[in-house]
């Protein structure tokens, strides 16, 4: 027994009429994780749950499920089921009837069939809708409808394809946890198609960044949030601040980058023999570390801590808390959020001169 329910190893899609959809997509998920794909419009999500589900065929690559090739293996006999944005509930038959419906098509016995159905309604608590027609129901509804006749045939692996998409936002907010527990409980292997990062990050225990067809990264929420490997995913993922340089060395788990501001450290995020010295990189700080004070106050000069110096070009207040943009000397300006009592406290204004100051160890050196 293979102790992986999924695994994809060089998985490529080219469409009739040549379109490279998918490439070199590699991938082991453990049974019971949940894993989200996240990248731009076209990036090949829809493309790659899609071979997996059977939906399209795999132009080369292989696919295994629980250690079988189903690579060539038509949709209706692999073990997984999909969960599509528009729900696809037949208008003609009552909740009960759409979930039961992949039941009968699966040529279980009634009594059996009857077993499952009423279980994953009283599971989805639709109970009170399992007369209603698609027509009558809203979309949380809906949702919930369309993820039970997913659920009712058992699957190794549940495919969703932005099943949210069409919800509004605290709906959306809710679902999502409701969902994200719902796969814990019942420990299956769930894979998530979003364009919405913050889902993605909130829901996956990992996380496929994928970017022009192939995958850019795949790490833990923090870990891609605080450790980019690309540059597209140190600008697609979180809200980091980017300080372009050359390479100047990398050793002991250190990288120095030549920059504008002087020498700033960060860790590499690269093997050390890849990238040479005078190489084009990025260093890579999460907002949430970069911490805004005024010019000369000395928090920078605190041992392992890095400092830029700008001047605060406006101060945008929402709320509690307060938009600091800061001009920085032939770089675009950054964009600071910080709490409105500290940035009053700290005096700062349109026009001050300030220091932006981050621990060296947070911050990530990305070859470019
Ligand atoms: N049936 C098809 N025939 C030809 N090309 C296709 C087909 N489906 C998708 N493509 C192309 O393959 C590429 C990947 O599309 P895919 O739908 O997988 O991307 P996606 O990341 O899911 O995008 P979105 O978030 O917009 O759904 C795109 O260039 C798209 O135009």
């Amino acid at each position: 027994m293979s102790a992986y329910d999924l695994e994809l190893k060089k998985l490529k899609k080219v469409y009739p009429g040549g379109t490279l959809a998918v490439e070199a997509f590699d991938l082991q998920v453990e049974k019971g994780e949940f894993i989200s794909f996240v990248g731009p419009s076209g990036c090949g999500k829809t493309t790659t749950l899609r071979m997996i589900a059977g939906l399209e065929s795999i132009t080369s690559g292989e696919l295994l499920i629980r250690g079988k090739d189903f690579t060539h293996v038509r949709a209706e006999q692999r073990p997984t089921a999909t969960i599509f944005q528009n729900y696809a509930i037949f208008p003609h038959m009552s909740v009960a009837e759409n979930i039961a419906f992949g039941l009968q098509v699966r040529g279980l016995d009634s009594a059996e069939i009857k077993r499952r159905t009423d279980a994953i309604i009283d599971k989805l608590q639709i109970g009170d809708i399992r007369d209603a027609r698609e027509s009558a129901l809203s979309g949380g509804q809906k949702q919930r409808v369309s993820l039970a006749r997913g659920l009712v045939t058992e699957p190794d692996i549940l495919l969703l394809d932005e099943p949210l998409g069409a919800l509004d936002a605290n709906l959306r907010k809710s679902i999502q946890e409701e969902l994200k527990i719902l796969q814990r409980d019942l420990g299956i292997t769930f894979i998530f198609v979003t364009h919405a990062q913050s889902e993605a990050l909130s829901m996956g225990d990992r996380v496929v960044v994928m970017n022009a067809g192939r995958v850019e990264q795949i790490s833990s929420p923090f870990d891609l949030y605080t450790r980019p490997k690309s540059p597209f995913v140190a600008r697609f993922i979180g809200r980091n601040k980017i300080i372009e340089g050359k390479l100047e060395d990398a050793r002991d788990g250190r990288a120095r980058v030549k920059t504008n501001f002087g020498t700033l450290a960060g860790v590499p995020s690269f093997d050390p023999g890849r990238v040479r010295p005078g190489d084009d990189v990025m260093l890579v700080a999460p907002s949430e570390y970069v911490e805004i004070t005024r010019a000369g106050s000395g928090v920078g000069l605190q041992e392992g801590h890095d400092t830029v110096a700008g001047t605060v070009s406006s101060i945008e207040p929402v709320g509690q808390v307060v938009y600091v943009t800061v001009a920085l000397p032939g770089i675009k300006p950054i964009r600071i959020e910080a709490y409105r009592e500290k940035i009053e406290q700290a005096g700062l204004e349109p026009g001050g001169a300030v220091d932006l100051t981050w621990k060296a160890e947070r911050a990530t050196v990305v070859a470019a």
